[in-house]
């Protein structure tokens, strides 16, 4: 584990369980869903409050959409749906966070399309930038970074869709960048989940 930030979660006024979020960003096939899962189930088992929300951008929705259509729709046009479900996705989530005790756990956030703009050569503009880091202010990210054969290999075996080496390798590369640049934490996604999940646990200290 690699802690290049060590910002404390901030207090609030809920008593003894105050809500934490924390997001979970990596690659496809990184363990993201898996790794939140496990965590959520350990952390209910022992009675602490805990809940995974999912800020989907119906990516797998549209990719099949447009198999089985023939349609291709433009990037611009692919961003623009993605971005629009991703950034409702997130602010119910951060309400229904806001509105609990307890920790949340995000898989994914709005530093996903980001990553998607820069792969597909768009500008990342100004607003979509300036909201993701407001929208994680009271956040701890985590970067769960993994090696992009091992991804590969495991979206193989999970199959329920296929995604290139290159476009792995890319994805990992812009995470890595944003998370040196913003000074998220990054765990090493090639660790089995147990361990993983103790190292999350001693990042929020519960
Ligand atoms: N730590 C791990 N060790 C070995 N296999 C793992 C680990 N974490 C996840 N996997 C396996 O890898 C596959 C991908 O995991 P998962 O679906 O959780 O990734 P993800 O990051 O949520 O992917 P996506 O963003 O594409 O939905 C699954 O088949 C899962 O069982
Ligand atoms: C790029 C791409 C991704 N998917 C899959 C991979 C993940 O399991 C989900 C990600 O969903 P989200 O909406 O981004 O949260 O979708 C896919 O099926 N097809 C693709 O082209």
């Amino acid at each position: 584990m690699h802690a290049i930030s060590t910002r404390p979660l901030p207090a609030t006024s809920h008593g003894h369980d105050p809500p934490q979020t924390l997001v979970i960003l990596g690659p496809d096939g990184a363990g993201k869903s898996t790794l939140i899962e496990a965590l959520t189930r350990q952390l209910l088992n022992e009675r602490i409050r805990a809940r995974r929300l999912a800020n989907a951008a119906a990516r797998s929705w549209l990719t099949k959409f447009c198999r089985r259509s023939g349609i291709t729709f433009p990037t611009f046009t692919q961003d623009f749906f993605e971005t629009s479900i991703r950034g409702f996705n997130v602010a119910r989530n951060m309400v229904s966070a806001a509105h609990s005790g307890g920790l949340s756990v995000m898989d994914r956030h709005l530093y996903c399309q980001l990553v998607l703009r820069r792969l597909r050569g768009h500008p990342s503009g100004l607003l979509l930038p300036w909201l993701a880091a407001k929208s994680t202010e009271c956040a701890r990210i985590i970067l769960l970074d993994i090696d992009p054969h091992l991804a590969y290999e495991r979206i193989v075996s999970r199959g329920k869709d296929h995604e290139t080496l290159e476009y792995l390798s890319e994805s990992r590369d812009e995470y890595l960048r944003l998370a040196q640049l913003h000074g998220w934490i990054i765990l090493d996604a090639s660790l089995s989940t147990s361990l993983l999940v103790e190292q999350l646990r001693l990042v929020i200290g519960k």
